[in-house]
């Protein structure tokens, strides 16, 4: 059978496809001759399944997509204090090649060109090649294969890179620049002629909305803390002057390119791209920012409406027998899901409001996905407390997801026993029912 999702973005390619406004970038030769008719759409799941509709396997420049990623190379190999102390993090509500510095000299922030520039300057090496180098390993990392470069936009690029050039040699001259302007400017405007297809550019995404793990590969290019740090900057910059308007309407992290792409990532959701290369007045793609209002809309991913699941972090609770019902009942907690605060509140609250007079307690965490580490520490104070009352608290924890130091620092390794299942905790439980009684 065919999933619904490939014809759904087919619908919105054919709806979409009409809007023929906006121009091609002019200001680089090379793409103010490319074909201005192809759009496509991506969209990459975190476990690696893409769908696609339209002309997402057709190769353009990546162009200023690129700057989330180098930035995100930047502060993996230096440090965020590091990279903080060249480029800002500040909006800058100006176009994308402004002439910008703040206060102390740096760029705003590293999603327009004079902070990409300023970022490209922090990617360890000393040449063009060396920097450029770990930049592209970095992109093809992130994309799961090999990029390669379109030469004839390169050169094409750095024949007119007037504005670029100067915007180099003025944070060179104010101090801010780590690299000499031709090797910062060379470099950059390299990157931007990385060639990427929608597909390509989704799977990027999805390794930024994953947390730093490319979906196909397997391999962790980032940490997640970094991957979050550059989706905070794509979401207040990464739409240039038009970042306001692309929070409030779409909601998704995401960066565009004159080349006509757009990459977006949902956190912990998926990632999603879009090729077109007519541009708005910002430099966005009309028809991207057309199809991710859409996407957004459609596949509720706007970043401010996340749907609330706390209610259903308690599977059940219930009276069980326990130990084949010689010695009695235990009150039983079933968890299931993503256990956050919101959540591990649901499961407290009514742990703590329940009027028990088990003498076991269970608490089970099988089929629980992730447990936030404010939750282990709520769950162990409840079952601390049970515990304190006289009752044989067990925790039915196979994945151990409280590990040993969680038992520890949170007071509970000699007052809760950790098994993997059911059955194993009723047998203990036996045992040292008849070890008391024996004595
Ligand atoms: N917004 C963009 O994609 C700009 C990238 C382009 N290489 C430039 O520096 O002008």
């Amino acid at each position: 059978m065919r999933s619904p999702i490939g014809p759904y973005l087919a619908s919105i390619v054919d709806e979409i496809r009409p809007e023929d406004s906006g121009e091609l970038a002019d200001y680089i030769p090379e793409l103010a001759d490319a074909d201005p008719e192809p759009f496509g759409i991506a969209l990459s799941m975190l476990d690696g399944q893409v769908y696609t509709a339209g002309d997402a396997e057709r190769p353009f420049t990546i162009q200023s997509s690129a700057k989330a990623f180098t930035y995100a190379l930047a502060i993996r190999e230096r440090g965020l204090t590091k990279v903080l102390a060249h480029v800002g993090v500040e909006p800058s509500g100006d176009a994308f090649n402004a002439i910008s510095v703040d206060e102390r000299g740096r760029p705003a922030n590293p999603m327009i060109n004079a902070g990409a520039i300023g970022t490209f300057a922090l990617v360890p090496g000393d040449t063009v090649e060396e920097k450029f180098d770990a930049v592209q390993r970095f992109l093809s990392d992130c994309a799961g294969h090999d990029l390669d470069i379109d030469e004839g936009a390169y050169t094409s690029e750095l024949s007119t890179a007037y504005r670029n050039r100067g915007i180099a040699n003025m944070l060179r001259a104010s101090g801010g620049l780590a690299a000499e302007p031709d090797i910062a400017v060379e470099g950059y405007i390299r990157q931007g002629a990385l060639r990427v297809c929608a597909k390509d550019l989704a799977l990027m995404g999805a390794t930024l909305a994953s947390g730093g793990v490319q979906p196909v590969t397997g391999k962790r290019v980032l940490d997640d803390e970094t991957a979050g740090h550059v989706l905070s900057v794509m979401t207040t910059c990464g739409m240039y002057d038009a970042a306001g308007d692309w929070v409030s309407s779409v909601g998704i992290p995401a960066k565009s390119g004159v080349g006509g792409g757009i990459v977006g990532a949902s956190p912990g959701r998926l990632g999603i791209a879009t090729f077109s290369p007519r541009l708005d007045v910002h430099g966005n793609s009309v028809r991207g920012v057309a199809a991710f209002e859409r996407l957004s809309r459609d596949l509720s991913l706007h970043l401010m409406r996340i749907p609330e699941t706390g209610h259903l972090a308690l599977r059940e609770a219930i009276s069980v027998d326990y130990i084949s019902n010689d010695y009695g009942t235990a009150a039983m907690y079933r968890l299931q899901g993503i256990i956050d605060f919101v959540a591990a509140e649901s499961v407290v609250r009514r742990m703590t409001s329940d009027q028990i007079d088990h003498r076991y307690v269970v608490v089970e965490l099988t089929d629980v996905a992730e447990i936030k580490l404010v939750a282990l520490q709520m769950i162990a104070a409840v079952m601390a407390g049970f515990a304190h009352e006289g009752r044989q608290v067990y925790l039915i924890d196979p994945a151990r997801l409280y590990g040993p130091d969680d038992l520890q620092r949170f007071d509970i390794a000699d007052k809760v026993t950790q098994v993997d299942n059911f059955e194993q905790g009723e047998a203990i439980g036996r045992e040292r029912e008849a070890a008391e009684a024996g004595d």
